[in-house]
Order: structure tokens, then C-alpha cells, then sequence
């Protein structure tokens, strides 16, 4: 007669002997192996935004160029002591990019716009709607500091000064600040490329059949589109390479290919411990593998390793896992990978709007948003198959690995996706 184990009904349970890794020691192990994989070229920097830079940003010019007016007003040699005061204009203008040639007398004004460059003899404006005009006299009331609504040169930035670090991923607003100090090339990291592969005889390409003609055992492969998108958002190339059959000759064949094409490789499915989880299964047996069986939920099975070189992050199968670990764990090292800083996920406490009490032992994640109140709601499943409440949400909410029995308006820890 066969002895059947004890009943745990509890997949955080390991054969004894075996530990769960803690999250935090994976992360840990994984910062330790990366490292820039990348090359690099030169780049007019306005087509740079979403490139990490390869080398450091240096300011070519003073930004402003020049002192200059920060409103439409009229110009004179600060300080006006306080009481009203009458001033005659000189005559033309200082306007932006026409700037007046030449000297304003102490005790006369100025008029001038926004931008222009101060004339000599001009250190501070007064405000327009400040200011009563008859003819070519002006009147208002002080006091006025010397220098009021003055922009000084350099004051933003000086020539010379460091601007950007490389590492640093260009973001649409960095383009201005490079540009605005004299940037005109960038030398930067070529983009890296991430392919991406699903895995499983079920799972069918989303256009290949129509929704009426599968069988109830196929599934669409909502994994490859879905972190494909997620990796172009995030400023990589994302290299689709398809889905392998539960035959482990396929996976090979497509691993060895991927080895050759792409800088890393997210797969989902097959890292489990079933009849037909090939990814582990061949990683452990013909590649390497550095990290399996990580003490999180959702995510468990999730092997980090390598194939021929190239790092490869074998993501389970179920969309909640394959997600939430591509945030946890493929964000941060493919950062590093393309050239850039390890990237913690930013993340504020909240009040929660829910209850939850939360096993000790492992890292635990909720999809979660942020309600009308400011609270924070989590889905109402945990189900790591629920797709809807990946959609339903907009970061995640986060516990370490001791015990917790939060209640509403406790304080947790949310993260949003954009902070990834
Ligand atoms: N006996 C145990 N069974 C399972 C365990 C366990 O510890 N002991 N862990 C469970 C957990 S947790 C997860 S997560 C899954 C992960 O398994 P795999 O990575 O091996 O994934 P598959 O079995 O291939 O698929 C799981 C699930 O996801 C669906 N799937 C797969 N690929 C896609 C795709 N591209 N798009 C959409 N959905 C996909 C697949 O059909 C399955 O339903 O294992 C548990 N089992
Ligand atoms: O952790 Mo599996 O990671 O539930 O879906």
C-alpha cells in the first residue's frame, strides 16, 4: 500500500531541507550579476529621449545666457523706497531677442518684455499691472527690492557644471534641460533587447483563431503582448519570440536562437514543478540557474538563470505572476543590463481600505488602487490567474515577509506601476 505524505495543502511547503529564497536575497543576488551588456553610440539629443546616457552631461552655456526679465514691465536701477514714485521712459524697448543697445539713466525706465536681456542701467522691473502710464511717464507705488523680477544669468544652470550622470535614462524633460544648456549630441547606450517567449501547447496567439473555433483548453496568450508592451514602454526593445510547445526540443531550439538575437529573455510558463514545466527543467539541466522558488506571492515558481550568457528570467505562467514579478525583478536588472542604475520601486504609505491578514514567511503583493478617499483598495481576488484585476489596477501593494493583520486605515505600502 502506498503512504501518502501528510495533507498541507500549502504551496509554500518544501520537501524538508529545502528553503524558500527571500526576496530580498534574490534581488540581492541578481544586483550582484549584472552589469552593462550594451554598446554605445552618439545621438542628436533630440532623438535621444528614453536612451540612458553612456557618459556624463556637461552644461556647454549659461542658462539664462544673459540676465534678463522674468515679466512684461519697465525697467530701471533698483532699489524704490517705499511710496509712490514717478519715472520718464526712455525711448524704444527691450523685448526678447531685440535688445536695447543702449544705456538707461539712473532715475529713468525702461520699457521691457518678458526674456529680453537687461539693458545697462537696468536691474530690476516692475510688474506692468503695477504700473500707471501717461505718455512716455510711468508711475507706481514702492517699495521694490533691487533686482525684483530679475532672471540672472547662469542662475539656473553655468557652463561647465555637470548636468546629467551617466546611467541616467533621458526622460522628455531632460531633452529640454540638455538642449537649454548647449547640448546638441548625446552619447548614449544602444537599446537593449529583451525578447520575450511564452511557453505551453494551450496557449494560442491572440489573431490566429478567432474566439469561436478554440477548443476549452486552449487559452489566448495574453503574457507576450502584454509584457512585450511593458518592455517597449520601459524604453527597451522588445523582440517577440513567439511560443514554444510543451516539447523540450522547441524550447531549446528557440532559447538557442534567442541567445544569438537578444540581450536577456523573459519566458512565462513551464517554471513550475509539473509534468510539463520545461523552462526550469532545462535551465537546471543545460543552462544555469541562479535563483528558484522565491519566498513570494504571487510568484513563487519564478527561476532567474542563465542560457549560453544571456540572462533569462523565467516568469510562471499565470499573468498576475508573470506581471508582478517582470515589475519586481526583471525591471531593476534589465535597467543595469541596458546601461543603467539598479531602480528601486518608489512607494508611499497609505491608509488601506481593506482587511487582510497576511501569512509570515514570505513577501506578499496586492493589486491595488488608490480610491476617491485616498485609501488604498486592493482587488477583490487574489488569484493569480485573475487577469481583470491587473487591469483594474494601478501599482501594487506591498508586504514584507512577517506576519500582518492589516485593518481599514492602517498604513501600507503602495507602488505605483509608473514608480517601477
Ligand atoms: N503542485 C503545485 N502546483 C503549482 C504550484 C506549486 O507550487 N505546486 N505553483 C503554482 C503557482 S504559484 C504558479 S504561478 C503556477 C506557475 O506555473 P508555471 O510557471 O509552470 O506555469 P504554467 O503551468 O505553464 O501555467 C500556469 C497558468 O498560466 C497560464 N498561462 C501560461 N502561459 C500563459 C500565457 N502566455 N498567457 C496567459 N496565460 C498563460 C496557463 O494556462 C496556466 O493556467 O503553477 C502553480 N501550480
Ligand atoms: O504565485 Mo503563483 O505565482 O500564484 O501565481
Amino acid at each position: 500500500m502506498i503512504s501518502p505524505p501528510k495533507l498541507r495543502n500549502d504551496c509554500f511547503a518544501l520537501p524538508p531541507g529545502v528553503d524558500w529564497i527571500p526576496m530580498e536575497t534574490a534581488l540581492s543576488t541578481l544586483r550582484d550579476r549584472m552589469t552593462p551588456v550594451v554598446g554605445q553610440r552618439v545621438l542628436p539629443v533630440d532623438q535621444a529621449a528614453g536612451m540612458v546616457l553612456a557618459a556624463p552631461a556637461q552644461a556647454q552655456r549659461n542658462n539664462p545666457p544673459a540676465d534678463n526679465s522674468a515679466v512684461d514691465g519697465f525697467g530701471f536701477a533698483g532699489p524704490v523706497p517705499d511710496g509712490p514714485v514717478e519715472m520718464a521712459l526712455v525711448e524704444g524697448r527691450a523685448a526678447a531677442g531685440v535688445p536695447y543697445g543702449g544705456n538707461v539713466p539712473v532715475g529713468m525706465a525702461i520699457r521691457i518684455l518678458t526674456g529680453a536681456i537687461l539693458p545697462e542701467g537696468v536691474d530690476s522691473v516692475v510688474l506692468q499691472e503695477d504700473v500707471a502710464r501717461e505718455g512716455e511717464r510711468i508711475a507706481f507705488n514702492g517699495p521694490l527690492k533691487k533686482g525684483a523680477n530679475r532672471r540672472l544669468a547662469g542662475e539656473d544652470v553655468r557652463a561647465g557644471q555637470p548636468l546629467l550622470p551617466a546611467g541616467h535614462r533621458l526622460q522628455p524633460q531632460d531633452i529640454g534641460f540638455l538642449v537649454a544648456s548647449g547640448i546638441s549630441d548625446v552619447t548614449v547606450f544602444e537599446r537593449l533587447r529583451v525578447g520575450v517567449l511564452s511557453n505551453g501547447d494551450e496557449v494560442v496567439s491572440a489573431g490566429d483563431s478567432a474566439p469561436e473555433t478554440l477548443g476549452p483548453g486552449a487559452i489566448f496568450d495574453a503574457n507576450r503582448p502584454m509584457l512585450l508592451a511593458q518592455l517597449t514602454q520601459w524604453g527597451f526593445e522588445a523582440v517577440d519570440l513567439g511560443c514554444a510547445s510543451d516539447a523540450r526540443d522547441d524550447l531549446r531550439g528557440r532559447l538557442d536562437r534567442a541567445a544569438t538575437e537578444v540581450d536577456a529573455v523573459l519566458t512565462s510558463g513551464g517554471v513550475s514543478t509539473g509534468d510539463e514545466d520545461h523552462v526550469s527543467a532545462l535551465l537546471r539541466d543545460e543552462g544555469q540557474i541562479t535563483s528558484w522558488r522565491i519566498a513570494i506571492k504571487p510568484g513563487r515558481p519564478l527561476a532567474l538563470g542563465l542560457w549560453k550568457g544571456v540572462p533569462i528570467f523565467g516568469l510562471p505562467g499565470n499573468p498576475v505572476a508573470a506581471f508582478v514579478c517582470t515589475l519586481l525583478f526583471a525591471r531593476p536588472a534589465l535597467e543595469v543590463l541596458a546601461g543603467g542604475q539598479w531602480r528601486q520601486p518608489q512607494g508611499f504609505d497609505v491608509p488601506a481600505a481593506f482587511e487582510k491578514r497576511k501569512k509570515p514567511g514570505r513577501a506578499e503583493f496586492l493589486r491595488a488602487r488608490i480610491g476617491s478617499d485616498g485609501r488604498v483598495e486592493a482587488f477583490s481576488s487574489e488569484g493569480s490567474g485573475r487577469i481583470s484585476g491587473l487591469s483594474w489596477s494601478t501599482g501594487l501593494v506591498a508586504f514584507d515577509e512577517a506576519e500582518r493583520h492589516v485593518t481599514p486605515g492602517d498604513p501600507v505600502r503602495f507602488l505605483p506601476y509608473a514608480g517601477f
